[in-house]
């Protein structure tokens, strides 16, 4: 179970999640939607132990999270793999897609020729994009090598913030579907994160709305706390 308890989190003066409680349990896929700017993405990040709440708790299967960031023990951090609408912004673009793929794997220390094949294969990335790098592939399958790279290290825990926004049709049911067999496969949780409710009805096996927005920049809200509804 990925856990947060009573999280605030602020930019500034301004308070984006308020005191939110969340779980996300292995085994199945909750569809989170919102409006724009309610938090939908700050929330990603901290279950990534990317960003440090002002204060509240993470765990991850029943483990405090106590440092963040590059501080989060290495076998937490990797038990949850965080995807992004722009895979441009995700990746190194001096690297090959094959080494984007690895780049868990050798900074584990073991890097595995064979298993970034294999991952290459199953998100659909045929032998010769592999000696590309970001700028001569498409969006689409950039993507595609950061699902593969996501997945390499086995994590139990997906978040897919907008994962398919930027995508064509046959992409995103292409990478969804790669989710789902991960999934059946594993065990894990996943966390798809859209405003397209289409997306959710066919992907998610429960669904969550995180609403409210927190006050505009620098002014105080009475009522700046997000409500979580499910
Ligand atoms: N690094 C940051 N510094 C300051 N404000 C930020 C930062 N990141 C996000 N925000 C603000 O916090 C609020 C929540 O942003 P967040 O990206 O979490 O929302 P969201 O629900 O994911 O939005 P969207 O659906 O549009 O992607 C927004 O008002 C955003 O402008």
């Amino acid at each position: 179970m990925l856990r947060v308890r009573e999280i605030t989190v602020r930019y500034g003066r301004r308070t984006v999640l308020d005191r939110l409680s969340f779980e996300l349990p292995p085994g199945g896929v909750l569809g989170l939607g919102g409006p724009s700017g309610c938090g939908k993405s700050t929330l990603a990040r901290v279950l990534a132990m990317m960003l440090r709440p002002a204060a509240g708790s993470l765990s991850v299967d029943g483990v405090e999270v106590r440092g963040w960031r590059q501080r989060a023990p290495r076998g937490l951090r990797t038990r949850v793999a965080l995807l992004y609408q722009q895979p441009r912004l995700a990746v190194d673009p001096k690297l090959r897609l094959s080494e984007i793929i690895g780049e868990p794997l050798a900074a584990a220390g073991r890097p595995d020729r064979e298993r970034v094949a294999a991952l290459a294969g199953e998100v659909g990335l045929t032998g010769d994009l592999l000696t590309r790098r970001p700028h001569e592939v498409s969006d689409g399958q950039l993507q595609r090598a950061c699902l593969a790279r996501a997945l390499t290290l086995e994590p139990g825990y997906l978040i897919c913030d907008e994962m398919t926004t930027m995508l064509d049709a046959s992409t995103q049911a292409h990478l969804v579907a790669v989710v789902n067999a991960y999934r059946d496969s594993t065990g894990a949780g996943v966390l798809a994160i859209s405003h397209d409710q289409v997306l959710l009805d066919r992907w998610a096996d429960s669904r969550a709305e995180l609403s409210g927005a927190g006050s505009p920049p620098g002014t105080p809200s009475p009522s700046p706390a997000p409500r979580w509804r499910s």
